[in-house]
């Protein structure tokens, strides 16, 4: 069902309504809905689980195997929604291609996205060998002697061992000697999101630091589709999933054109309409592509208190086809808040000390269970310069403590 070009909106669960599904409904996801809702979107949020974060902010709710290719045509059937926003990885995106293709409903930005980026072998392959982006050398491997063949035979050490199929560090190991090989392919068969399976092994690139380049595709005032870029966000990742991020990342201009270029590669040919996370590591006037994620990044959190359209709301305008504004309004910083329990209906404390702080702002997602290591919320934080929001936001973060109720 194709929505008519400018933009006509509708009024929420009446016939004209504008429908948006989101496949996924997490703490990213909570925030694109909010976004939506404003512009008067009808919103359906499906999730794996019960009142995931987005679901508790949506029209509707539905839980479902993303995976399964048949639940989800159903579930397409049944809400006939005009745009697909793919939220997480683990989505039957050879669906999505159908759907797109039959012109049932638009994928955001595209199925061909959704399903490059599922797996980490369809999106090394296109930036590395099609686009020719310089990258991290690497290999993929089905087995353990597969793997260490291919250590041995060049990727040499450090290195790093993540399975094809994963998300936030799951699975992912560092490896410094032969020692570790055994564990590492170990620890990728539990952490992929499909079980046993593939892996990519990555030399480790010795970068001076990372950023998330958030770069946004949308349609000016005449239609026109254009790239837009925020300032870089830099970020602290620790086994893989983020714990800090700051925006701006202060980058020599040569660097930043740098990963300007490659961002602009990448995300013209996955095209379509919406925001991508382009992941880069740097050194000196070196930059290297990592990943992409074609829709909000978690780094991106810290835009809550950075933009004047933080990265949720470039993603809902980008996606209906309006015009995006990615300007800086202030340094800022985001640090996560991690459940530290095992346990579900969890409580904070020390929220109210937590935003005492002039500037500090914090979001509790409101997942229903809690883990060590899952991230329940985040702090933000403004300031005069970034230095200064990160220890405000490490601060504010370290005074929220969840425990069991
Ligand atoms: N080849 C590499 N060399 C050095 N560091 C790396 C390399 N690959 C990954 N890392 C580190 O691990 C982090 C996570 O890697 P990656 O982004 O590939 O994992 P992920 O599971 O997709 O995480 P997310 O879903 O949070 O983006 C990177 O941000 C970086 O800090
Ligand atoms: N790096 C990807 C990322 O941050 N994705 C975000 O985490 C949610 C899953 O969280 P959970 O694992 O706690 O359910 C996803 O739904 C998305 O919002
Ligand atoms: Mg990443």
């Amino acid at each position: 069902m194709a929505l008519p070009t400018p933009v006509v909106l509708g009024t929420p669960l009446s016939p004209s309504a504008t429908r948006v599904m989101l496949l996924g409904s997490g703490e990213l996801g909570k925030e694109v809905i909010i976004a939506l809702q404003r512009l008067g979107v009808e919103v359906i949020a499906v999730d794996r689980y019960a009142d995931a974060p987005g679901q508790q902010v949506a029209h509707r709710a539905h839980v479902i195997a993303m995976t399964d290719a048949n639940a989800l045509r159903a579930l397409i059937e049944q809400e006939r929604p005009h745009i697909i926003v793919p939220e997480i990885e683990a989505i039957a995106t050879d669906l999505l291609v159908e759907i797109e293709e039959a012109g049932i409903a638009r994928v955001t930005p595209t199925a061909r996205a959704a399903k490059l980026t599922m797996n980490r072998e369809g999106i090394r392959r296109l930036a590395a060998e099609t686009l020719g982006l310089p990258t991290s050398p690497y290999q993929f491997a089905s087995t353990l002697e597969e793997l260490r063949a291919a250590i041995d035979g060049g990727i040499g050490y450090p290195c790093i061992v993540k399975p094809v199929m994963s998300s936030s560090g799951k699975g992912q190991s560092k490896l410094d000697g032969p020692e570790d090989i055994e564990e590492s392919w170990r620890y990728a068969q539990e952490g992929g999101r499909t079980g046993a399976g593939r892996v990519i092994v990555e030399g480790f690139v010795k970068f001076d630091y990372e950023i998330t380049l958030l770069t946004v595709r949308a349609r000016d005032s005449e239609g026109e589709i254009r790239t837009h870029f925020c300032e870089p966000i830099g970020h602290v990742q620790v086994d893989g999933d983020y714990v800090e991020s700051w925006q701006p990342h202060p980058m020599p201009n040569s660097a930043l054109e740098r990963a300007r270029e490659i961002a602009e590669k990448v995300t013209s040919d996955l095209g379509g309409l919406g925001i991508f996370g382009v992941e880069l590591f740097v050194a000196g006037d070196q930059v290297w592509f990592s990943e992409v994620s074609p829709r909000p990044h978690d780094t991106g959190l810290v835009t809550l208190a950075t933009q004047s359209q933080n990265e949720f709301e470039l993603h809902a305008r980008a996606l209906l086809g309006l015009p995006v504004d990615t300007s800086l309004r202030q340094p800022g910083a985001s640090s996560v808040i991690y459940g530290g329990v095992e346990a579900r209906g969890i409580v904070f404390e020390g929220v109210a000390d937590a935003l005492a702080e002039p500037g500090t702002d914090i979001r509790l997602f409101g997942k229903p269970e809690s883990f060590v290591r899952r991230r329940m919320g985040v702090a933000l934080a403004t300031a005069a310069n970034v230095d200064m929001a990160r220890v405000k936001a490490k601060a504010a973060s370290a005074k929220v403590k969840p425990r069991e109720a």
